[in-house]
C-alpha cells in the first residue's frame, strides 16, 4: 500500500527535500526479494534536523543511500526524492537522476554525507591533511598559503587534532576517523547534510560537539537528516523524530513532543525510550522480523504490548496530536 502524501510536513519553510513512498528492494537468489525500505515519506526544509532512530538492520543506512545514488546494483526503488532547486541548481529527483548528474553536482556539493564506516570512506594511503586540502580545493577552490589555515580550520570544527593531522587512517582510532570523516563531509556547505551515525566511536563530551556543530551547520540554512542509534544526540539536536520499523518510518513527530510531553505514540517508539538506561532500562521483547519475509500486517505486531486481531491489516501512517503514527492502537492510552 502506498502513502500519497506523508501526513506530517515539515513546520518550516517549504521543503528542500521531499521524500514520498520511497521504497528500496534488494534483489536476492532465487527470485527472492528484501524489503528494506517501504514507502518512507517526509520532508526536510532548511534549518531543520531529522533524526531518523531505530534498531540496527531497520533500513536507515540504506534510506541514506538511495538518497546518494549509491545503492548496489541488486537494489530496485520506486518512489521519489525531490531536492529542491537553489541558485543555479535545478530540482533534482535523487532516486532517478543519472550517476553523472549525482557525481559531478550532486554528491558532496548538495547532498553531503557523513559516512556509516568513515575508516571505510577514508583514502588509506593519504593523510588526513592531503584528504582536507584535496576537498577544499575542489569544493571551495582555495588554493595557495590559504589552504593551510582552511585545512586546520575544516579539522578543528569537528575537534580533529591538528597534531594528527600527518597521519594516515590506518593510524586513527574509530573516533578520530569518525571526526575526520564530519569535516570532509562538512567542508561543501552541502544545503542536505546526511550524517550516518555521525557520533559512533565518540566520548560522551565529543559526542556533544559533534552534534553541537552539526547543529550550527543546520542553523545557517542546511537540512540534516541524522541517522542515529544514539537518541539522547537526537534529542539534543533534531527537530524531529522520524523512527523506522522493519523498513517503514512508523512514527514521525516533534522532538519535543517525542522526548518531553506525552512522548512517543508508537508502542515500538516508546519502546526504543524505555530501553534507555536513564529511563526505563526495558529492553524490547523479540527480535524484528526478516525483511525478506514480512507480515501483511503490522510488523511490530508479534513484539507489541497492544496487539490485536486488528494488527494483522497494515497500520497507515495518521497524523494526530503531534505527530504522525502507523499503529491501530496510537490513539488508546499509553500506558493503558
Ligand atoms: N546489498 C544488499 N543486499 C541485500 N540486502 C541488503 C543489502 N544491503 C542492505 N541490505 C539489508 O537491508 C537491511 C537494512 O540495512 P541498513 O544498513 O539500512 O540498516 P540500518 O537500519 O542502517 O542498520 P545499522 O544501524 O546497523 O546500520 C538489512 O537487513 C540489510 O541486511
Amino acid at each position: 500500500m502506498t502513502t500519497p502524501e506523508p501526513p506530517a510536513p515539515s513546520p518550516l519553510s517549504s521543503p528542500l527535500l521531499s521524500v514520498r513512498g520511497l521504497g528500496v528492494r534488494f534483489r536476492m537468489r532465487g527470485g527472492r526479494h528484501v524489503a528494506a525500505v517501504t514507502d518512507a515519506g517526509f520532508d526536510l526544509a532548511a534549518g531543520e534536523c531529522l533524526a531518523l532512530v531505530g534498531e540496527s538492520g531497520c533500513g536507515k543506512s540504506v534510506l541514506a543511500s538511495a538518497l546518494l545514488g549509491l545503492l548496489p546494483g541488486n537494489a530496485q526503488t520506486t518512489g521519489s526524492a525531490l531536492l529542491a532547486a537553489r541558485g543555479p541548481a535545478g530540482e533534482v529527483d535523487l532516486l532517478t537522476a543519472d550517476e553523472r548528474t549525482l557525481a559531478r553536482t550532486v554528491r558532496g556539493r548538495r547532498v553531503g554525507l557523513v559516512p556509516q564506516s568513515p575508516a571505510a570512506h577514508l583514502t588509506p594511503v593519504r593523510t588526513v591533511r592531503s584528504q582536507l586540502a584535496e576537498v577544499l580545493r575542489e569544493l571551495t577552490g582555495v588554493r595557495g598559503p590559504a589552504l593551510a589555515k582552511a585545512v586546520e580550520a575544516a579539522a578543528a570544527r569537528t575537534a580533529y587534532p591538528s597534531d594528527h593531522l600527518d597521519r594516515y587512517p590506518h593510524e586513527l582510532s574509530g573516533g578520530l576517523a569518525q571526526r575526520a570523516a564530519t569535516a570532509l563531509a562538512l567542508i561543501g556547505d552541502a544545503p542536505l547534510l546526511l550524517a550516518d551515525e555521525p557520533t559512533t566511536g565518540l566520548d560522551r563530551e565529543l559526542v556533544d560537539r559533534t552534534a553541537d556543530e552539526l547543529r550550527r551547520h543546520t542553523d545557517d540554512g542546511r537540512a540534516l537528516l541524522m541517522i542515529t542509534h544514539d537518541l539522547a544526540a537526537a534529542q539534543r539536536i533534531a527537530d524531529r523524530v522520524a523512527v523506522m520499523y522493519a523498513g517503514r518510518i512508523v512514527e514521525l513527530a516533534d522532538a519535543d513532543s517525542f522526548f518531553g510531553g506525552d512522548g512517543p505514540r508508537h508502542p515500538y517508539a516508546r519502546g526504543l525510550l524505555d530501553a534507555l538506561p536513564e529511563r526505563e532500562f526495558t529492553a524490547i521483547p523479540g527480535t524484528p522480523p526478516e525483511l525478506g519475509d514480512l507480515p501483511d500486517g503490522c510488523a511490530f505486531a508479534a513484539r507489541c504490548p497492544r496487539a490485536t486481531d486488528i494488527c494483522a491489516t497494515l497500520p497507515v501512517l495518521t497524523p494526530g496530536h503531534g505527530s504522525s503514527v502507523a499503529c491501530h492502537h496510537a490513539e488508546e492510552r499509553v500506558d493503558a
